[in-house]
């Protein structure tokens, strides 16, 4: 269970008063974003991520929960009466808007107001990058790298959404935006033949497995085929991968012969990797050089972002650049979460960027662990909304 624990108190012992939540309800995982207004009287510059102006003080809090566990989801919006002092109508992307629509109304008397999934990932990418700085940035040799976001040179972009399946999207402005490729190969995949193949039980406990493995235990390597050498004439060097598994054809190896670290190590490279280089293909087919990467794929993990611009660099003989985002899972959540400015309250806008809290954000920090950065169990990514 990820995410059942009591919203804060205002330290009257009060509940926090939630004014808005948002869902994306997705393939693997539901996300949540809700608001709660301030009392103004424990505010925390520490803590200020996001400003919105909207007349009221308050957080923006995340939470998520696998999809499979829809019950404690809906245990932990009532629970927590999240949906207490707003209408009945929850703003809700994800095909889970649809396909759980009557389970909410049946369960919570909720009825899910439907927002298109693109949409929401394009306004909650465009929100991010343009109202938090330290929002974006690049993941090289365990170097991570702030990408300072011009607003006047953002478009266009690639927006490459990693959830169950991978979404590739040609954002041209606010609201300006084509999914322009996609492909089933995503975190679904690492998650599902990883689970099969590993017997781990958790994602976590996958992720965690692929940081101790080998990928050349697995991985055919161009030195396997080539005795040792290069195949420089088209820039291939011994250590390239020639073909991911490869190995395990070469000798009576059954699975159990092979340790569940190195092939959660081989998968997790394969599935970044072909992300990486479908998404530098399309960036190169439109044109773009920036390309940003969110949903929960990545958590923030090392080895995985870092195959990631491996790829983009070595295809894109270094021109295109891959970026990631801090608030990667919840963009979909925020696009509807912000959809109810859109509709119901007008002139809703972001008005100020803030810096982003020193402890998960520090670019010196070398020796990041992204498991422990995840937003739910350190909730350090609640961001302030504030009057103009
Ligand atoms: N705790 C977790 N449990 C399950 N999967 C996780 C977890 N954390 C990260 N993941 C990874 O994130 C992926 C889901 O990402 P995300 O929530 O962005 O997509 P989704 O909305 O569920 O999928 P889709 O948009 O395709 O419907 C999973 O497939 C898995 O690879
Ligand atoms: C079907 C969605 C959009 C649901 O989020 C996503 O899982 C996805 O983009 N899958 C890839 C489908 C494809 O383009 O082949």
């Amino acid at each position: 269970m990820d995410c059942l624990r009591e919203i804060e108190t205002d330290g009257n012992s009060n509940p926090i008063q939630i004014s808005r939540l948002a869902l994306d309800i997705g393939g693997s995982l539901i996300k949540l974003v809700y608001f709660s207004r301030d009392s103004g009287d424990h505010e925390d510059p520490l803590n200020d991520s996001v400003r919105i102006s909207n007349g009221v003080n308050g957080r923006l809090h995340f939470a998520k929960f696998e999809t499979t566990n829809i019950n404690d989801c809906l245990q932990f919006i009532s629970a927590n009466k999240l949906f207490f002092g707003v209408t009945i109508h929850l703003k809700a992307t994800g095909g889970g808007a649809y396909k759980f629509s009557d389970l909410f109304k049946e369960k919570l008397g909720i009825s899910l107001e439907k927002e298109d999934e693109m949409d929401c990932l394009v306004t909650g990418a465009n929100f991010l990058l343009k109202a938090v700085n330290h929002e974006a940035f690049t993941y090289l040799n365990g170097q991570k790298e702030f990408v300072q976001i011009d607003h006047n040179d953002l478009y266009p972009y690639l927006l490459v959404n990693i959830g169950s399946g991978v979404s590739m999207i040609k954002v041209d402005g606010d609201g300006k935006f084509e999914r322009v490729s996609g492909t089933s190969v995503g975190g679904g995949t690492f998650w599902g033949l990883g689970k099969l193949l590993t017997k781990c039980q958790s994602f976590d406990e996958l992720l965690e497995l692929s940081q101790r493995g080998n990928n050349r235990v697995l991985d055919m390597l161009v030195g396997d085929i080539y005795g040792g050498m290069d195949y420089s004439k088209i820039g291939l060097s011994s250590t390239a991968i020639a073909s991911s598994f490869g190995r395990a054809i070469s000798n009576s190896n059954e699975l159990h012969d092979y340790k569940p670290e190195d092939v959660s190590r081989s998968l997790l490279r394969m599935i970044s990797n072909n992300i990486g280089q479908i998404s530098y293909l399309n960036a190169l087919q439109f044109g773009l050089k920036r390309i940003f990467f969110g949903g929960f794929f990545t958590r923030g993990h090392s080895y995985t972002m870092d195959t990631i611009s491996v790829a983009v660099h070595f295809w894109s003989k270094g021109e295109a650049k891959a970026m990631f985002l801090r608030h990667e899972g919840f963009l979909g959540a925020l696009g509807a979460f912000m959809s109810y400015e859109r509709h119901s309250l007008g002139d809703l806008m972001v008005n100020q960027s803030v810096q982003i809290p020193v402890d998960a954000s520090s670019s010196t920090d070398t020796n990041y662990n992204p498991l422990e950065r995840d937003l739910n169990e350190t909730e350090s990514m609640q961001c302030s909304v504030y009057q103009a």
